[in-house]
């Protein structure tokens, strides 16, 4: 069987949740060591470690078939790949900033302005689209430190908790894009490696449901449980069992997480008791 080529990051922010995403799908390789290239002993794929502004090139090539890499990196390279997935991690957005003394009021700030990044197609497009006439000076890293080494007005980099730019004096003005990381892929993949890639995907998407669902238990007197059964959104047929004590059930269904908390309050005052809620492992849809 041809093996599908993956290539991810080798050593940074996406490096550890994309293994621990492939892992979950049940591929077992073997990882360490400083080997740049490894395959996995149970699915049918070689798996790459490179440096992620790389990927975009060698996916286009079909060096690699697919790929894990920031939306950001996928956009900046203008390379002719497709979005597969979104994965739901590594989220963070691209921003401008200024220094926080900057008396600013709008995006015509830039105009005349220069700006350090390392994604100028991305920020030349966003200032074109905009009408604003800046210069974009191009450098590889430590971008933050740019205005306050005269080398430019303000910057345009990936800010998360904000603490980078916190710390170099910096202030976000503006957001140019969202993004998480997404698995890419090469545009006319063969059939048979096609056919790899739809199982992984099907594993991918399986593991992504069950992180964002959790399996509830909880319960409840039998008079109470139409009303906790309406608390619970989006519940269709929970499975009510009879609990040894007389007049009570407990009651079993999936629940989206995030909606969980929203609810809690309303499932305790409602008398529900013994709420346990439970990870669940792989999600079959
Ligand atoms: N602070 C952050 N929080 C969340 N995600 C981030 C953060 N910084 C970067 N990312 C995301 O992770 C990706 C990789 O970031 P990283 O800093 O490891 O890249 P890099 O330094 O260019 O790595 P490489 O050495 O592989 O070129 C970014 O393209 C972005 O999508
Ligand atoms: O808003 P924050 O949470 O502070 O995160 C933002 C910082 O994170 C990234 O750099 P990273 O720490 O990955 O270092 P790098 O520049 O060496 O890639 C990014 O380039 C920012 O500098
Ligand atoms: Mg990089």
């Amino acid at each position: 069987m041809s093996k599908l080529k993956i290539a991810i990051q080798k050593s940074g922010r996406l490096s550890e949740k994309s293994i621990a995403l492939l892992e979950e799908c049940g591929l077992k390789f073997p990882n360490g060591g400083g080997k740049l290239i490894t395959e996995s002993s149970n699915f049918p794929v070689e798996i790459l470690f490179l440096r992620d502004d790389d990927i975009p090139q060698y996916v286009e090539q079909n060096v690699a078939h697919i790929g894990i890499i920031g939306e950001n990196v996928f956009l900046e390279s203008e390379k002719k790949i497709t979005i597969v997935e979104k994965l739901n991690f590594s989220a963070c957005r691209l921003s401008l900033a200024v220094p926080k003394e900057t008396d600013y009021e709008g995006l015509t700030f830039f105009n005349n302005k220069k700006v350090a990044t390392s994604y100028p197609n991305i920020l030349g497009n966003y200032f074109r689209e905009n009408g604003i006439n800046a210069t974009v000076e191009v450098i590889s890293g430590s971008v933050e430190i740019a205005p306050g080494i005269g080398l430019a007005d303000g910057i345009c980099d990936i800010v998360s908790s904000g603490s980078t730019l916190l710390s170099n004096g910096l202030k976000e003005v503006e957001t140019v894009l969202k993004s998480q990381a997404v698995l890419v892929s090469n545009q006319n993949l063969d059939e048979e490696i096609q056919s790899v890639l739809n199982k992984l995907l099907f594993r991918i998407r399986s593991v992504q449901k069950a992180r964002e669902n959790k399996y509830i238990l909880l319960n409840t007197p039998n008079n109470q449980l139409e009303k906790i059964i309406g608390i619970l959104p989006g519940m269709n047929s929970p499975t009510i069992l009879p609990l040894a004590k007389e007049g009570w059930s407990s009651l079993h269904s999936v629940i989206s997480e995030e909606k969980f908390w929203d609810i809690i309050d309303e499932l305790k005052e409602a008398g529900a008791e013994g709420i346990l809620v439970v990870p669940i492992e792989k999600m079959i849809l």
